[in-house]
């Protein structure tokens, strides 16, 4: 056992600060060579994006796997363990940091580790041990959806096959190590304190330490050995998975939620875009990606909406724009790029992934349509445009008008 690879899982909702969390953690001082799987919602991995080659994550030298289009909760159950079984024969690492995607339930993907599974041949307990289950919270929509949360705290109907985000949520709250309140700069202390209990309540065994942009100290995520599986196997939630099996293939179609992704290669208006922006359905949980926005052909501007807030303005750099040198280095290894570089434009495009349950993607479509430039406007003088998103990293829309 003392030699196998210890795993710790990030979960929590959609948008609640994974991302941001293994960022953060991953270019600190953590002494391990990490190899990091990172399980998307939505067909394409937008986090992974070449704009955000960037990004601090793409700075650090783990090796990355990402997994988009299903949930590794259940039909990349199997994907899963292949691939880290692959990682494995290697050895060239000692730590797995796992990020599942926000509808991921955690018991099905802790049992992957620990029971390994039986459609795979490969047998995880072999190389990796299940570490610590971590659980991104969202303060600030906690604190939103209060009496929801209070809600949450009453509701045991935690089976069955009707379950809905919320039960998801309260999973990963009740079958977690560490919880990491994530998002306290939205939140007054006397609100943070009784979140706080609730949390207590609902996981008594969890550590519960407060964050802001996923800032924590590594240790209280990695080789904690805080995850218990005698534990583990006592909770309602094991059990349950262990003799109903899990179910359904599907957890994204099973919990109604639906994404989309919007591609374009000619710029948005920015005055349109942004009053789009800052009146999404509320159906839409979870939004994010690029855009370009006509003026500014400098910079790759990125949406980020999560819950209520929702972020946009300059996020990365437009290959394009960067020396011939580098640009070279990016079009060699990157093919698709290539084929979609413009002569003109190079790689100045949108795309945008909208995460949402029952909303009406047909209509949020042709909004979108209309927000992009006309055939008239593409020959206008774009720097005529007012620039409703300025020179700041993205900053808040929604939330500033309310
Ligand atoms: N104000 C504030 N915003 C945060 C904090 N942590 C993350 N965010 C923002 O919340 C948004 C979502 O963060 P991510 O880290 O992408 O969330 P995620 O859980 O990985 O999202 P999914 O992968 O879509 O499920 C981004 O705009 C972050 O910058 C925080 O502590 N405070």
């Amino acid at each position: 056992m003392s030699d196998t690879i210890p795993v710790t899982v990030l979960s929590g909702a959609l948008g609640a600060g994974k991302t941001t969390t293994l960022n953060h953690v991953l270019t600190a001082d953590h002494g391990y060579e990490v190899a990091v799987l990172i399980n998307d919602m939505g067909e394409v991995n937008v986090d992974a994006d070449h704009i955000e080659q960037q990004s601090e994550l793409s700075q650090t030298d783990e090796e990355i796997i990402e997994m988009s289009n299903g949930c590794i909760c259940c039909r990349l159950r199997g994907d899963m363990l292949e691939a880290v079984g692959a990682l494995a024969e290697n050895r060239d690492f000692d730590y797995l940091l796992i990020e599942s995607s926000g509808i991921s339930e955690p018991i099905p993907v802790a049992q992957t580790f620990v029971l390994g599974y039986e459609d795979a041949d490969y047998d995880p307990t072999e190389d990796f041990h299940l570490d610590t289950m971590v659980s991104v919270v969202d303060a600030h929509a906690m604190y939103e959806g209060f009496d929801s949360g209070r809600a949450l705290a009453d509701d045991d109907a935690a089976t069955g096959t009707d379950r809905v985000p919320e039960e998801v949520l309260m999973d990963q709250i009740e079958f977690c190590d560490v919880l990491l309140l994530n998002k306290c700069d939205l939140v007054p202390d006397d609100e943070l304190d009784e979140i706080e209990a609730v949390l207590g309540t609902l996981q008594p065994r969890a550590e519960v330490v407060r964050t802001e942009f996923g800032r924590v100290e590594p240790s209280t995520i990695l080789d904690t050995g805080r995850f218990d599986f005698e534990e583990a196997k006592r909770s309602a939630g094991w059990r349950h998975e262990l003799e109903h099996g899990h179910h359904h293939d599907d957890a994204a179609a099973e919990h109604g939620v639906e994404s989309f992704v919007f591609r374009a290669d000619r710029p948005l208006h920015p005055e349109r875009i942004a009053e789009l922006f800052e009146n999404l359905p509320s159906a839409v949980i979870r939004a994010k990606g690029f855009f370009w926005s006509a003026g500014r052909e400098d910079v790759a501007m990125g949406l980020d909406k999560a819950g209520q807030s929702v972020r946009a303005g300059p996020k990365g750099r437009w290959i394009a724009t960067l020396p011939p040198q580098q640009q070279q280095r990016y079009l060699q290894t990157m093919p698709d790029l290539e084929e979609e570089w413009d002569d003109r434009w190079g790689d100045r495009g949108v795309e945008l992934v909208f995460i949402g349950r029952e909303f009406d993607r047909s209509e949020l479509e042709a909004w979108l349509e209309d927000c992009l430039l006309t055939d008239e406007e593409l020959n206008e003088n774009w720097d005529r445009y007012p620039d409703p998103f300025g020179d700041e990293d993205q900053r808040e829309l929604a939330l500033a008008d309310d």
